[in-house]
């Protein structure tokens, strides 16, 4: 199938464009062996990410709202241009409650993160209301691509197309399906510091030892390498985090009590959940006119003991 704003190679992959319930364009990549993603035209979200057998990787709730401006809670929700409440905007930004358009012709990337891939390339520019609350001309285009093996990368440029300089902030909001929150443990995070949004944002450093769930998490690590793993001992399964542009890495898991204030999550879900971002929060990314910043993820998965 051909469309406008989105490329494949037929031979080894394919995608196709879906409207939801509400209305709302979806397109579903898929690669050779059969491993599939889809994403939605609502926040430029991935909302799916599967193997070749079949199995969901991200984690979405049962009680997830579809209809915008709602953002899904689940799947992988860019938070844009602001994260969390650090700022006079809207919580995480407005990127994830707008609509996007497919983008006829972004400009090129590396032929490599094309070839062999399925992929969307998606265009959310400011609204005249978002222009009100956030005066700043900008182009935001992500790339989501399937590659051969499965991997799912997202690739974010943003542009000032305006004549002063702006800053923001930006996350990937990752929601990694796990197992049970009691199995999983982080690795890449020892020894860093870290911001605790349950302490009023306070600096901590963590211990040398990987990091492991048995209460409410909510914190911003900073400065991180470019690898983080999430080991899921029951399911024998390790996600790898690959990032570039990307320093810092939110960890955030509700728990029981917050699960149950929050309207769209099921009470127990947050066994089955686990966030981990991607994200470039602490020292805002600025632009000056003519500027483009890229933020890159790469999410993969290989089996562990
Ligand atoms: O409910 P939202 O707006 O999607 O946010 C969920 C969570 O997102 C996390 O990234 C924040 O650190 C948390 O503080 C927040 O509760």
């Amino acid at each position: 199938m051909n469309h406008s704003g989105v490329a494949c190679d037929k031979k080894t992959a394919s995608f196709e464009v879906v409207k939801d319930r509400n209305g709302i364009d979806q397109v579903v990549l898929q690669n050779s062996r059969g491993a599939s993603a889809r994403v939605s035209l609502h926040g430029g979200q991935v909302l799916s990410w599967k193997t070749d057998h079949g199995e969901e990787l991200l984690f979405i709730s049962s009680k997830a709202i579809f209809k915008p401006p709602t953002p899904v809670r689940g799947g992988i929700p860019i938070c844009f241009p602001q994260f969390g409440k650090r700022g006079s905007l809207e919580q995480h930004g407005f990127a994830r409650n707008k609509i996007w358009v497919m983008d006829d012709h972004p400009p090129p990337l590396q032929p490599s993160d094309s070839s062999g891939k399925s992929f969307i390339d998606l265009l959310l520019k400011p609204s005249e209301d978002d222009l009100r609350i956030w005066p700043h001309g900008f182009e935001f285009r992500l790339r989501v691509s399937l590659s051969a093996n499965g991997h799912l990368t997202l690739i974010s440029r943003v542009r000032n197309i305006n004549c002063k300089p702006f800053s923001f902030s930006m996350a990937y909001h990752t929601y990694f399906s796990i197992s049970d929150i009691s199995e999983v443990r982080i690795e890449g995070l020892e020894t860093l510091d870290y911001l605790d949004n349950l302490c009023e944002k306070k600096r901590f450093t963590e211990q040398g030892d990987a990091l492991t769930f048995e209460s409410e998490v909510d914190r911003v690590y900073l400065g991180s390498s470019d690898t983080v793993a999430i080991f899921d001992h029951e399911r024998k399964r390790t996600f790898l985090i690959q990032k570039e542009g990307l320093p810092d890495v939110v960890v955030w898991n509700p728990w029981e009590k917050k699960s149950k204030s929050m309207t769209d999550f099921g009470d127990e879900e947050y066994r089955q959940m686990l966030c981990v971002d991607g994200a470039a929060i602490e020292k805002p990314i600025t632009l000056k006119p003519g500027e483009e910043w890229t933020g890159r993820l790469e999410l993969s998965y290989v089996p562990s003991s």
